[in-house]
């Protein structure tokens, strides 16, 4: 790993103690990526930070997700840690952004994903900016290689398929994503869920058509629809062999996360999504996942950390994922 690589900062994870590591901050173990890691007997999960909003910056969004990771760490520790979850959370501190290199931020990131999956990890993302997802996949890619059939489940306000021209940003991972799939001859498997008409340019939807993109619309998240859109999503992790799932926040309601870097008042409540997300949880194929686009600098009375945690919490004790 080279100098965008940070340990994590223990001292962030505070709570109320207990004599039965009743608390999440009690059950992290600090990982150093910088070294040789020993292989993991059990599927342990990682926490993985992408301190970096120069993507944000640079698709013209509002910057501070860079402290996405450090604000969530503040807000996980007071969490129980209940029946059913990991023998313990592992850290693996952050790669921080440095000089506005973010080409540089996501290679860092990408070669630390594949060290965690060499050795056992699931890798949990903490971003950043939404160009983790770029970093994220070509981690998973490397460790994987070509033969495998790897798709990406982003429920988000947004495709994120613009193109990237000279400088990658937060809004082109999956375009940047489904060239290097034509570059290298590998198949693109991209379900987004919850994109919004009023949140995507026309020259997006007609490229998630050509893409052949599994569109769930925000619109059709109604509960009269669900276990379509359950089946919807089940078909399309069928032939995929592992299945990248990412989290940008701003597909909530700014109700629910108004610290987030694009706020969306006619995104989703936390509630009308959870049963597509379990469909993922539960389909045995998850590699990777990742929560972006965390920005403190406009959260409100820490209402978005508090339902990023509560995502970690749920997933950290989905039955059978750990
Ligand atoms: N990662 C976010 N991408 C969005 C941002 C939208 C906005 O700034 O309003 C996008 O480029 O479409
Ligand atoms: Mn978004
Ligand atoms: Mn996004």
């Amino acid at each position: 790993m080279n100098a965008l690589y940070h340990l994590c900062e223990p001292a962030l994870y505070t709570g109320r103690e207990s004599t039965s590591r009743a608390y999440l901050h009690e059950n992290v173990r600090a990982l150093d990526l910088r070294g040789s890691l020993a292989r993991t007997e059990e599927r342990i999960p990682a926490l993985f930070g992408y301190a970096c909003d120069e993507g944000v910056r640079r698709n013209l969004g509002r910057p501070g997700a860079a402290e996405g990771p450090r604000a969530l760490r503040k807000g996980l520790g007071k969490y129980p840690w209940q029946v059913g979850a990991p023998g313990h959370l592992a850290d693996a501190g952050d790669i921080r952004l440095e000089d506005d290199n973010l080409e540089g931020a996501q290679a860092a990131y990408a070669e630390g994903v594949s060290k965690l999956l060499e050795v056992g990890y699931l890798p949990m993302g903490i971003g950043g900016g939404h160009d983790i997802a770029f970093a994220h996949y070509k981690g998973i890619r490397n460790h994987l290689g070509p033969g495998k059939h790897l798709g990406i489940v982003n429920f988000d306000a947004h495709f994120d398929l613009r193109s990237p021209g000279d400088a990658p940003h937060s809004g082109s991972p999956f375009f940047q994503v489904a060239r290097t799939c034509q570059q290298e001859g590998l198949d693109f498997h991209y379900a987004c869920i919850g994109v919004r008409r009023d949140a995507n340019p026309q020259v997006l939807w007609d490229r998630a058509r050509e893409f052949s993109v599994c569109t769930i619309e925000r619109e059709s998240l109604t509960p009269d629809q669900l276990s379509g859109h359950c089946r919807t999503l089940r078909k399309f992790l069928k032939p995929l062999d592992a299945v990248y799932l990412t989290i940008d926040l701003d597909g909530f309601s700014s109700a629910y996360a108004p610290g987030v870097s694009a706020a969306s008042p006619m995104g989703y409540a936390p509630m009308e999504i959870a049963p597509l997300l379990d469909v993922v949880l539960n389909s045995g194929k998850l590699i990777g996942l990742d929560i972006a686009e965390l920005n403190p600098a406009h959260d409100q009375d820490g209402q978005t950390v508090a339902l990023a945690g509560s995502l970690v919490h749920r997933i950290l004790h989905f039955p059978g994922l750990f």
